[in-house]
């Protein structure tokens, strides 16, 4: 069978910021600024159909990649690639994880979902978008009839759904999601992760998903990439990741996810704190939280390495 070209294609990208005081700007020359290295070399790539989803703490750079694939960001280094979509330029949406913010409170909802049909002329006519309208509410499990009233009239997890609803408006065939279920209660996630589901098997869709929480990614994912303070720390598949993980960063978050089948068993929280990413520690970013450290690990970062499972991993104590 020949290889398909990956849909999404991430070369070494970094992303920082200036985070110098606005006075600096004008006394002090440039190699005295602050930098925080929010992405710094970061590779991976996505098959069609497929999710990958992105993991890691508050801070780590999560969020930053979301934005650096729709374009919010510019890469300083590196490349984000797209392949072709189904019928001309691929189309990538966005999830935002708060839906209370993200829908315009004066707009029906049908408007909402319109809009993208009209702007990119998706539809001839009016009767033909008001069609469209309410078979995109059907497919978010919504009803027609919701298309003549406001957000606030939608509970938080209708609201993700109306969100999904507009984005797939666009014909999007990949989409980033940051979190679109960490605002919202507990029993609706898994309604919503598993709308979501749905929809990537009926229509094809690519997923990037981020999140905190691997126990919410580990029944979305084909892939998972683990980041840690700006870099992947270990990439997997998902199966082999939550069998077997490898990087001792990847151990401790799979050890803080609640374990169904043994409620009393002990649980380590996460001990420490993610460093600054404006003053990281030298050598491997995770040296001062793990027990493995030893001396290279203070002097020298660690490479992304392939290992015989198929995942990639970076640390020097394996
Ligand atoms: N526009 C910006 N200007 C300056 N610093 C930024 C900017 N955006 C993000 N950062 C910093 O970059 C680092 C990574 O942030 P990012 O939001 O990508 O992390 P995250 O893993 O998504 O965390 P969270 O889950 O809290 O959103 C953080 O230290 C953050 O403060």
């Amino acid at each position: 069978m020949p290889h398909e070209a990956p849909l999404l294609e991430v070369d070494d990208v970094a992303c920082w910021f200036d985070v110098s005081p606005p006075f600096l700007n004008r006394v002090i020359e440039g190699k005295q600024r602050k930098v925080l290295k929010a992405v710094d070399g970061v590779s991976f790539s996505v098959p069609r159909g497929k999710t990958l989803s992105i993991v890691g703490e508050s801070g780590c750079g999560k969020s930053t990649i979301a934005r650096l694939l729709v374009g919010m960001h510019k890469p300083m280094r590196g490349s984000v690639r797209f392949g072709a979509g189904a019928s001309g330029p691929l189309r990538v949406q966005m999830i935002f994880q708060d839906p209370y913010s993200s829908l315009n409170p004066r707009w029906r909802v049908g408007d909402i979902i319109a809009e993208p049909i009209r702007t990119l002329r998706l539809r001839a006519t009016l009767a033909e978008v008001d069609a469209r309208v309410a078979e995109l509410l059907q497919l978010v499990g919504l009803s027609p009839g919701d298309a003549d009233r406001y957000p606030h009239a939608f509970s938080g997890g209708q609201r993700q759904r109306i969100s999904i609803a507009r984005a797939l408006a666009t014909e999007a065939e990949f989409l980033v999601c940051d979190e679109p279920t960490s605002a919202l209660d507990v029993s609706v996630q898994a309604q919503v992760l598993n709308l979501m589901r749905d929809l990537q098997k009926e229509l094809g869709l690519t997923y990037v998903f981020i999140s905190h929480n691997l126990s919410v990614v580990r029944h979305m994912s084909d892939r998972v990439a683990v980041m840690y303070l700006g870099r992947i720390v270990e990439e997997a598949d998902a199966d082999t990741l939550f069998a077997n993980p490898r990087h001792p960063y990847t151990k401790l978050l799979l050890d803080t996810i609640p374990d169904l089948e043994a409620p009393n068993r002990d649980r380590h929280p996460l001990a420490g704190e993610v460093p600054s990413p404006i003053d990281p520690p030298r050598g491997c970013a995770f040296n001062p939280r793990c027990s493995l450290a030893f001396d290279q690990c203070r002097r020298e970062q660690p490479e992304l390495i392939g290992g015989e499972n198929g995942g990639n991993v970076a640390c020097f104590a394996l």
